[in-house]
């Protein structure tokens, strides 16, 4: 890794600054963690130069990527799961009988919080080589306070051992575990009055997240999730109609949710309610794809409505265990018809956005150094083609984390 003090200089580059590509190259410098400099490069001073370290020219620059919705801490294996989905069983179908994210309970509780954090590094590690720079990770597979905070130690140590930002969610109400069985506000009652209080007392979460679906908790229930988050000062998200359409995103708006997440479902007045808000929604093309649905996201009314859509990885046993967020701009592009420019501000400004982030996300003078360099002509073509081994360079706060 390279000093976060040195000058360096990119010419003739192609810079996508977060919300859309600048219209002639331009000329970066960076100076330790910020961006110092951003000019049309028939603008750029040659004298400049001579402080600089020579980073190269061509290609094209992102923000680092922002995954804003994983849950990349976990155990165990959903391969039998995704055999039987292909033989005709659905997801709520799995669930119902104690498979789907039970089974991920299961093994999640069953293991160590060292063997968690074997297995998820090189699930990080695979997001990182397509250009994370931040990520968003959640608990959800522990379902007592005891393996919800293990998750949540997990999370934090990925970013004390890796060269990313983690951002970490707690996701106590994800589903009913099998002690709560037929009790479903008991284990509510659980995560409102233990969880959430016993994550903030150690400081290992900055949001909660609910799953408000007819296999997971009532907008009641999440409403009262949220009522506690929001006394400890947490934000609040959700996952909400992916399934069916039960008002979990504008409730999770009224209360001033960063984002709503999936919102297959989502009818007109959620997407008012989001607008109002200033909700982002967070499409994730990756669970659509996985689980063969066919209700299709309100891209074209969300875009209308002026509401951020941001795009994510949703990397998960499960629903979505697909680990490369650059395939997830081209499934934004191919299965949505989001344009790669859309699905590139999704993973860079609006991706930030939907995590609270006002520093990431952005390429501007004075921006956090946290950049992609990309071995590409054109910012679209990270949406038009699936293919690793692009990413040239990395900075995360001004130290280059990859590429020379
Ligand atoms: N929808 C609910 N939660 C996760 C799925 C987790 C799983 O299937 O294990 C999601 O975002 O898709
Ligand atoms: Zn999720």
């Amino acid at each position: 890794m390279s000093n976060a003090t040195d000058r360096r200089l990119w010419r003739d580059i192609s810079v996508f600054d977060g919300l859309r590509t600048l219209p002639e190259p331009m000329a970066v410098i960076t100076e330790g963690a910020r961006v110092t400099l951003l000019t049309p490069m028939r603008e750029f001073n040659e004298q400049l130069a001579n402080s600089c370290i020579e980073m190269g020219h061509g290609g094209v620059m992102t923000p680092g990527l922002v995954d804003c919705h994983t849950h990349l801490v976990f155990g165990g294996s959903r391969a039998e799961e995704f055999e039987a989905r292909l033989e005709g069983a659905s997801y709520e179908e799995i669930a119902k009988r104690g498979g789907g994210i039970l089974s991920t309970v299961r093994a999640t509780r069953e293991a160590s919080e060292d063997t968690l954090l074997t297995l998820a590094k090189p699930r990080l590690e695979a997001l990182i080589a397509d250009g994370v720079t931040t990520v968003e990770i959640k608990s959800g597979y522990g379902l007592t306070v005891k393996d919800e905070l293990k998750m949540l130690r997990v999370a934090r140590r990925l970013g004390e051992i890796l060269p990313v930002n983690v951002v970490t969610t707690l996701l106590g109400a994800h589903a009913l575990p099998p002690e709560y069985k037929d009790n479903s506000d008991g284990y509510i009652d659980l995560v409102c009055q233990e969880m959430i209080p016993a994550a903030v007392a150690e400081g290992l979460t900055d949001a909660v997240d609910v799953f408000c679906e007819k296999i997971a908790f009532s907008v009641a229930q999440c409403e009262r999730v949220f009522e506690a988050a929001q006394r400890h000062g947490l934000a609040i998200k959700a996952h909400a109609e992916q399934l069916s359409n039960l008002g979990g995103t504008a409730m999770a708006a009224r209360h001033g949710a960063l984002s709503a997440d999936h919102i297959e479902y989502l009818d007109d007045t959620g997407i008012a309610a989001m607008r109002e808000a200033g909700s982002v929604a967070v499409i994730l093309p990756g669970a659509f794809h996985t689980l063969r649905e066919t209700q299709q996201p309100p891209i074209t009314a969300l875009r209308k409505a002026g509401v951020p859509m941001a795009v994510a990885t949703d990397a998960n046993p499960g629903s979505s265990p697909l680990f490369m967020p650059t395939l997830m701009l081209n499934l934004a592009c191919t299965l949505f018809r989001m344009t790669p420019q859309e699905a590139l501000a999704g993973m860079t400004a609006h991706g930030a956005s939907a995590l609270g982030l006002k520093e990431q996300g952005r390429i501007y003078e004075g921006a956090v150094a946290d950049l992609c360099v990309w071995n590409v002509e054109a910012p679209a073509e990270l949406a038009y083609a699936v293919q690793p081994g692009r990413l040239r360079q990395r900075l995360l706060q001004g130290v280059v984390t990859h590429g020379g």
